[in-house]
């Protein structure tokens, strides 16, 4: 009996129900000297039997061409000799079984029930006819499997309430993600405003796109909105919570271009005093959004290209490989393949970064959002100014409607942004308030030194002064060329790319 004890607080030790089938089929058949011994246990759905210990034996308990159907359906035990097998042969497994038990042997297949009268488990027993018969009245046995039936409920309550726990958390996750995602879309509503077809169908574009992995290229013309696409496809994506490194590729020098992408070893170059990380290593696990990527020059393009075959670089100065798990987003307002029949942009980048094409819809197309974009820029207007403008007088929506944008969205806002400073608080804009379209958003922009009639007295710092110059001459420029760089730079004298930077240091919105 003592030893049965010591057998009993070790099965109870056991958290694994494999492993307690094992040790107690184990215990039975040394002490009692048994040829075999096997728990056989039903599936999660109830429908077949396993050997906790031989995965390829299992029965189907709607079978009845093996006993344990019988025992499962009688809830008794039976007990076979040799004569009595030979009407178990058909089943395959079952037979396996049989051919264990010799003339001077028989096999008990008994029902193992738990606290309430329901089977958990089939005993199957192997071993000489006087043992196995003296089983049938041995408590210590009895005993024994009662413990196992307790331990063996107990872990399967325990794996069932863990899987229900597991449930209950795959289904937080789930929902969490369908949150963020719906709270991504919410929030791309709300900022990329336009309910016009057109419109709806780049939403649409845009949430495949980002649940994709491929490169995406946006064009569009300027200021359709290009950039907020690009933050649009990242902030739908799974790499939201990554970083969003953005550069405009015509607005940096072509001499400095490389190191931002690259970044640089100390030393690399003069003036290089301490290592720096590159835009493509801070878009590691994020997106990288090349604007204006039609500009990138030709030597960088070769470079970009191994990056994104390869997804390793190296810094300027540094003898090591690097990688860098980023999604390129490019935007551009030139027609590319043009640019590649033209020689100026590589044919294979260009193929590289047309996985995924968006086009943005320029505003002369989608006329019928001008009403819910103007609202959406007074609204901003009057949070940042502090002002209430009530919103657009019907005819000064007409007049809006009626206009032609070269400029598109951006253009439409600065227009917005210059009637609110004419319109008094708590009226609607009127269509006076429109007397000229680009020239009046630009004109604001000059700042006292040329609206002043070039009075030099004035001037009492001549950096400055020099700039207002500079930006009231580009402004003009713009101006008349509608917003068009290229015509502008080339009308200055300037390559479009000096023209792009001085825009982007004097702070010039308008393209
Ligand atoms: N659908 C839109 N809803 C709200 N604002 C918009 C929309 N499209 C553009 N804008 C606004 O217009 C301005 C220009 O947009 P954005 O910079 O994204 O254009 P872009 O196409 O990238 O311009 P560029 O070609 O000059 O780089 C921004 O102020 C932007 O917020």
């Amino acid at each position: 009996m003592q030893q049965w004890l010591h057998c009993i607080s070790a099965l109870i030790s056991y958290r694994d129900r494999v492993k307690l089938a094992d040790f107690y089929n184990h215990t039975l058949k040394n002490k009692l000297a048994l040829t075999a011994s096997y728990v056989v246990y039903p599936t999660d759905d109830g429908r077949a039997l396993h050997a906790a210990d031989n995965k390829d034996w299992t029965w189907d308990v709607s079978d009845f061409d093996h006993p344990f159907s019988h025992v499962l359906q009688q809830a008794s035990l039976i007990l076979l000799d040799h004569k009595r097998l030979v009407y178990w042969q058909q089943n395959k497994e079952f037979k396996q079984l049989a051919e264990l038990v010799d003339t001077t042997s028989s096999l008990l297949i008994a029902p193992l029930f738990n606290n309430h009268k329901q089977i958990i488990a089939i005993q199957v027993l192997i071993g000489k006819q006087d043992i196995i018969n003296g089983l049938l009245t041995d408590d210590n046995w009895h005993e024994f499997s009662d413990a196992f039936v307790a331990q063996w409920t107990l872990l399967k309550d325990m794996e069932m309430q863990d899987s229900h726990k597991q449930q209950l958390s795959d289904s937080i996750v789930r929902l969490k993600a369908q949150q963020r995602a719906k709270d991504a879309w919410l929030d791309m509503t709300c900022k990329l405003i336009g309910s016009s077809t057109v419109m709806e169908q780049l939403r649409e574009q845009i949430a495949m796109a980002a649940s994709s992995n491929l490169a995406v290229l946006i064009q569009g013309e300027t200021g359709s909105g290009k950039e907020l696409v690009a933050k649009a496809v990242h902030s739908l994506s799974s790499r939201r919570n990554k970083p969003f490194v953005a550069i405009n590729c015509a607005a940096i020098p072509e001499s400095l271009l490389e190191s931002e992408l690259f970044g640089y070893e100390k030393g690399a170059f003069t003036g290089a005093l301490i290592s720096r990380k590159g835009l493509i290593a801070q878009a590691d696990g994020g997106s990288l959004f090349l604007d204006e990527m039609g500009e990138l020059p030709l030597a960088l393009q070769a470079k970009l290209l191994r990056v994104l075959e390869t997804y390793q670089y190296r810094p300027l100065g540094s003898n090591k490989e690097q990688s860098s798990n980023f999604r390129l987003i490019a935007a551009t307002h030139v027609n590319l393949r043009q640019s590649v029949n033209d020689g100026g942009f590589r044919q294979d980048l260009y193929y590289r970064i047309y996985q995924y094409p968006l086009l943005v819809p320029n505003l002369n197309s989608r006329l019928i959002d001008i009403n819910e974009l103007a609202t959406y820029f007074i609204r901003q207007y009057n949070d940042r100014e502090q002002r209430n403008i009530l919103g657009l007088s019907p005819s000064a929506l007409n007049k809006l409607k009626s206009l032609d944008y070269p400029g598109n969205v951006r253009e439409l806002r600065s227009l917005i942004e210059f009637a609110c400073v004419q319109t008094q608080c708590d009226v609607l804009i009127e269509k006076s308030a429109f007397t000229t379209k680009l020239p009046l958003g630009i004109k604001i922009a000059v700042d006292k030194f040329v609206t002043n009639g070039n009075d030099f007295t004035v001037i009492d710092d001549l950096r400055t002064a020099l700039e207002s110059y500079e930006k009231a001459i580009i402004c003009n420029r713009l101006e008349q060329y509608n917003g068009d760089r290229a015509k502008a730079a080339e009308s200055l004298g300037l390559p479009k790319r000096t023209l792009a930077h001085k825009c982007q240091k004097l702070g010039i919105q308008n393209r």
